[in-house]
């Protein structure tokens, strides 16, 4: 099977009820939808007689060289797609250079997912729950396993409307790291963990605490950009939570021009939603982007062939990114610029 049968393969595979949580979006989909479009309609503009003979794919993110812009996006429950789960995606991470980033809802334990991941790169995501205590075991998890990173999630003080998930009733068939109760839990349950009282108030505490660099994911706007540069931030994720949380936002392809102009340099920025091709990702990197995260195509990779899948999903991509450099006539990731792309009118 090819990278590109995965999706399809995935909703054979999966029971409706998980196929629709990882598939499916907010309202009527058109955010979810127009995130992969979004990448589609910008154009790429090549130059030629450019020596390509040797091509450089790496990006520094977090003040850290990495091999290729890819960024493994934080999805919870990995175990419902495959028993692989978070150690499984992350040692696809770790052997394709991947920057890994686990979710607050894993399926396993952080630290043994840290242990399988070895030396490779490896950020924290954070939810602040209700329970501060859930966030704070987190967050020393965070610091024993050798996460690099915290990356507060933002766009979710309580889940988007989703009725896939409504009609489903879709009730996660195992106990995931944090859960509350003994019992699995439904849709409504797992968002009400979430702390909708929380502000920019509160991300330095978070920085303070843990003493990681904070990546705030979730900001779709310049003005947002700018108060996370002043609370502190090392980076943001030009995100619309992969269209799940409110539908009709603009995809992150849209917002991220305005972003990377209020950003000025200042902190990393990164983008995700609808990432699906390598050149999808030089398109990020010449509209400024530091580096993508990818969620969904992992995640059918993982449901196919559990760890080997979503190996195969992220080297498709690099192979496909060192292409695109190649015949777009700019051998080096960092030389990408606003030149390489025409955005539509
Ligand atoms: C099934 C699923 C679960 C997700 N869980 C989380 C999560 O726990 N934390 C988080 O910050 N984002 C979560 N996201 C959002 C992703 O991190 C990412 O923003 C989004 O999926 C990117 O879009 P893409 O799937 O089109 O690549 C989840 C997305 C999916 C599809
Ligand atoms: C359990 C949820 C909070 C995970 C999530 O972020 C999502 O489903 O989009």
């Amino acid at each position: 099977m090819e990278p590109a049968d995965f999706e399809a393969r995935a909703a054979e595979l999966l029971g409706a009820g998980a196929h629709g949580y990882f598939a499916g979006g907010a309202g009527d989909e058109l955010t979810l939808r127009d995130n992969v479009e979004a990448w589609r309609r910008i154009a790429l503009a090549p130059r030629v007689l450019v020596d390509v003979s040797e091509r450089d794919t790496s990006v520094t993110v977090l003040g850290r060289r990495r091999p290729h812009p890819f960024v493994v996006a934080p999805m919870a429950y990995q175990r419902s797609a495959h028993e692989d789960a978070e150690i499984g995606t992350a040692r696809a991470a770790a052997a394709t250079g991947s920057t890994f980033v686990l979710s607050s809802q894993t399926s396993t334990d952080p630290r043994a997912v840290a242990a399988a991941g070895g030396a490779a790169d490896r950020w924290m995501q954070l939810y602040v729950f209700r329970d501060r205590g859930l966030t704070d075991d987190l967050v020393q998890a965070a610091r024993e396993g050798s996460f690099e990173a915290l990356v507060i999630t933002v766009d979710f003080p309580f889940g988007g409307w989703r009725d896939r998930d409504r009609r489903s009733g879709y009730v996660v068939d195992h106990a995931p790291y944090v859960q509350l109760s003994g019992t699995p839990l439904t849709p409504a349950e797992r968002h009400a963990m979430h702390d909708p009282t929380l502000t920019w108030d509160d991300i330095a505490g978070f920085g303070e605490a843990s003493g990681l660099p904070i990546v705030l994911k979730g900001v779709l706007g310049p003005a947002d950009a700018e108060r996370a540069v002043q609370v502190g931030a090392a980076g943001i994720v030009v995100s619309n939570h992969g269209g799940r949380q409110l539908d009709t936002v603009l995809s992150g392809a849209a917002a991220l021009p305005a972003v990377v102009d209020a950003v000025a340099g200042r902190i990393d920025v990164l983008v995700d939603g609808g990432v699906r091709r390598g050149w999808d990702a030089a398109k990020a990197l010449a509209l400024g982007a530091d580096a993508v995260m990818v969620g969904r195509p992992v995640l059918w990779g993982l449901a196919c062939e559990g760890s080997d899948g979503a190996r195969r999903v992220l080297e498709q991509l690099v192979t496909e990114f060192d292409s695109t450099l190649g015949l777009l006539g700019c051998p080096r990731a960092e030389d990408l610029d606003a030149s390489y792309v025409v955005a539509p009118a």
